[in-house]
């Protein structure tokens, strides 16, 4: 058996990718309102009922206004700004950066850059 919960956060940055077909959109600068959902998951519940508190989450928010909000997304990762690449980027800094309980673990990070869209990074085991 397992728990799973999930928090979404929001921000808005540009962007442009590179090594698409010539005239393709997304090789223009361009933003979008991201949406970034943090899964997470657990075998047992801790004394007050929860996976996490959510509050605990907090820091994610945090890094995301300071380091990704109204920010040119070229330069704050060093990797391509695709939703994919941007899933895999957080998902590794909140897996060093979010404290859990040994009965907690990040299962998956889902970007959105758009309504339509997601991409998800989970690490294989
Ligand atoms: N697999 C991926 N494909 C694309 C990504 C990506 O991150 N991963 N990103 C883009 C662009 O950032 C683009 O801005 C968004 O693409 P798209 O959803 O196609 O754009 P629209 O919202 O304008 O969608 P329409 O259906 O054309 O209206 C492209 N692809
Ligand atoms: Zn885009």
């Amino acid at each position: 058996m397992s728990f799973r919960i999930g928090k979404r956060f929001t921000f808005e940055a540009a962007h442009q990718l590179s090594g698409l077909p010539g005239g393709h959109k997304c090789g223009r600068l361009h933003g979008h309102s991201y949406t970034v959902e943090v899964v997470l998951t657990a075998t047992e519940l801790s004394e007050s009922g929860f996976v996490i508190d959510f509050a605990n989450l907090d820091p994610i928010k945090r890094h995301l206004a300071e380091h990704f909000d109204h920010q040119p997304l070229n330069e704050a990762i060093d990797i391509e700004p695709t939703s994919e690449n941007l899933a895999r980027v957080l998902f590794e800094w909140c897996a060093k950066n979010v404290p859990l309980p040994a009965t907690a673990a990040i299962e998956a990070v889902r970007v959105s850059e758009t309504s339509a869209t997601w991409a998800e990074y989970r690490p294989c085991h």
